[in-house]
């Protein structure tokens, strides 16, 4: 372990994680409670109310919290604690805790996220308790809890990032839903694109040569994309549905509309699979005669910015625990899709991890819906909580920690960014 700050021992670290953990038993009930109200009321992207409104309340009850409900955001909220401690003129180490909060339509939470802002809440929780009980905090410690909407849809961390919600964090905390743990995996950059084909409608049987048909188009569409999937790189996925397919078998459709995600290993690498994809859907419209649009989602989701040092810390943390992590490099390429923490990872150090919930059910699933709501996935909830806390309190207390996070974060982000 790195040195500590002045008049902090191993031991009196170790006795801080040990009462963060204590703080997050403590509030084990109206966390579960929080967990399962957010759960029992699914709620779409961007449009998250009362899961919103549950979380304010959350915080506006717990002592020593400034909280700003609608942050930036409709559904967006920011509950800060501190700064505290230190000496004047002391720099400020602002930790940062992300909760989402989305559903999915038609299958409620089934990748859990009301467990991720269960485990944000905890895990501010037990940091604040940890510090707030010491007669004198060494250090200048702030807690910034965001609640970040619309992962699953639309990025409200890319909405945040933009509006600025990221300035002043040192480091950030979220954990996800899953079926092992694993403090990191390759998430997969994103764009989501919308396409629509008009065409002509007539008679189907009467004189069906006078149509030009829009499903015709999105079906030519599908299958040149599913033909392109063979000479895509194995790591690109290119997914989607046909929306709109017409309205009566005896109306040639005029109209017709698709919903595409397409994704690649690093964002910079979104252009090429962006080309490739265009020329699926354009080569349709040439085919059948109809006019295309191609709307892009506003905001590309980044792969994230790995943090080993602070992933390692974590894994350090959570083995005390009982944790059992993933840590086979190969198994951590394998993506688990997207997420716009991506994002957050190029303008803050951080990690998104992922935790066990006491099922072996697949995210995106009724299965998993249950699983996310049920008691089981408590315990791994709060014990994830518990070695994210024990995580921001190596981050805290260990400058040398802090500075060796910072510092790979700068190479790993100028090698990124340097292609
Ligand atoms: N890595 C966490 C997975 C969460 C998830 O399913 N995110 C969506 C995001 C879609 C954005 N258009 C996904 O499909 O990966």
């Amino acid at each position: 372990m790195s040195s500590l700050v002045p008049d902090v021992s191993p031991e009196q670290l170790q006795q801080l994680k040990e009462s963060a953990g204590r703080c997050i038993d403590e509030a084990g009930d109206v966390l579960s409670l929080l967990s399962s109200e957010i759960w029992r009321c699914p709620e779409l992207a961007y449009q998250e109310e009362k899961a919103h409104e549950a979380l304010v309340r959350f915080f506006s009850q717990q002592p020593g919290w400034t909280v700003q409900g609608h942050y930036l955001l409709n559904t967006a909220f920011r509950a800060t604690w501190g700064p505290m401690g230190g000496r004047e003129g002391d720099n400020v180490v602002n930790i940062g805790f992300l909760c989402e909060y989305d559903a999915l339509p038609g299958i409620g939470h089934a990748c859990g996220h009301n467990l991720i802002a269960e485990v944000g809440a905890a895990a501010a929780l037990g940091v604040k308790g940890a510090l707030g009980a010491l007669s004198h905090c060494p250090v200048r410690a702030k807690v910034t809890v965001l609640g970040t909407p619309a992962e699953e849809d639309g990025g409200g961390k890319i909405d945040l990032i933009q509006a600025g919600a990221f300035e002043g964090m040192d480091v950030v905390f979220m954990a996800h839903p899953s079926q092992e743990d694993v403090a990191y995996c390759a998430d997969l950059a994103e764009i989501d694109l919308t396409v629509k084909y008009h065409g002509k409608a007539s008679h189907a049987a009467a004189y069906p040569w006078k149509g030009i048909n829009a499903l015709d188009a999105a079906v030519l569409a599908y299958n040149n994309l599913s033909v392109l999937r063979q000479q895509l790189k194995p790591e690109w996925r290119i997914h989607g549905i046909i929306k709109h397919g017409g309205v009566k078998p005896n109306i040639i459709p005029d109209y017709s509309e698709l919903f595409f995600y397409l994704r690649t290993p690093k964002h910079q690498d979104l252009p090429h699979i962006k080309e490739k994809a265009e020329k699926c859907f354009r080569s349709a419209a040439m085919a059948t005669g109809c006019q295309v649009n191609l709307e892009y989602g506003k905001n590309e989701f980044y792969n994230i910015l790995r943090n080993i040092t602070l992933e390692r810390a974590y894994e350090e943390n959570g083995k005390t625990l009982g944790i059992e992590f993933i840590t086979n490099e190969k198994l951590q390429e394998i993506p688990l899709g997207s997420t716009d923490f991506g994002n957050v990872s190029f303008v803050v150090p951080g990690i998104h991890t992922y935790f066990y919930i006491g099922s072996n059910a697949l995210n995106h699933t009724e299965e998993y819906t249950a699983a996310a709501g049920a008691e089981k996935a408590q315990f791994y909830t709060l014990r994830t909580a518990k070695a994210m806390a024990m995580t921001a309190l190596d981050v805290l207390f260990c400058p040398e920690l802090l500075q060796r996070v910072r510092d790979e974060y700068a190479e790993a982000k100028l090698k990124e960014e340097s292609g």
